[in-house]
């Protein structure tokens, strides 16, 4: 019974906004375990402010998307791909991974949160620090 009941907690599927369970009695129980999951979703005051904030730094809205998209431009290749190492050592270690493209000197990045279907605050994380790099280089 209990390889049971550890199946089917564990067969809960969870996102920033809801968990989805296979059963509800594990989905009220792991309601309380999304409750970090859910932090990363943004309020509507707090996205209007930190899309101003990253508004100022270059990013923009795409169209038809809830996503962020930033293009970079880096001395040469080198210094692109040394950038794209930073960031993808930060990607892995927030399991937060950009849809990037890169041609020569040229990174082109759009940041949405796929278990959302769209911004997060791990957007906005991700972001900040994509700026910092980008500004340190
Ligand atoms: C299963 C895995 O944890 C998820 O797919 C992670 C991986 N990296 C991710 N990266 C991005 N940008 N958005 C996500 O929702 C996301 N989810």
């Amino acid at each position: 019974m209990f390889g049971l009941i550890f199946a089917l907690k564990t067969s809960s599927y969870r996102c920033c906004c809801r968990s989805v369970g296979v059963n509800s009695w594990f989905t009220a129980r792991n309601k309380s375990a999304n409750m970090s999951s859910d932090s990363h979703w943004l309020s509507p005051a707090d996205r209007e402010q930190l899309l101003n904030e990253l508004r100022a730094t270059g990013w923009v809205e795409v169209e038809n998307r809830d996503a962020i998209y930033k293009e970079l431009h880096f001395k040469n290749f080198n210094q692109a791909f040394g950038f794209m190492s930073r960031v993808a050592l930060q990607a892995e270690k927030m399991n937060h991974h950009p849809q990037w493209f890169n041609v020569y000197n040229k990174v082109q990045i759009t940041l949405t949160t796929h278990d959302c279907g769209g911004l997060s605050k791990r957007d906005v994380k991700m972001a900040k620090f994509i700026d910092k790099i980008a500004l340190s280089l």
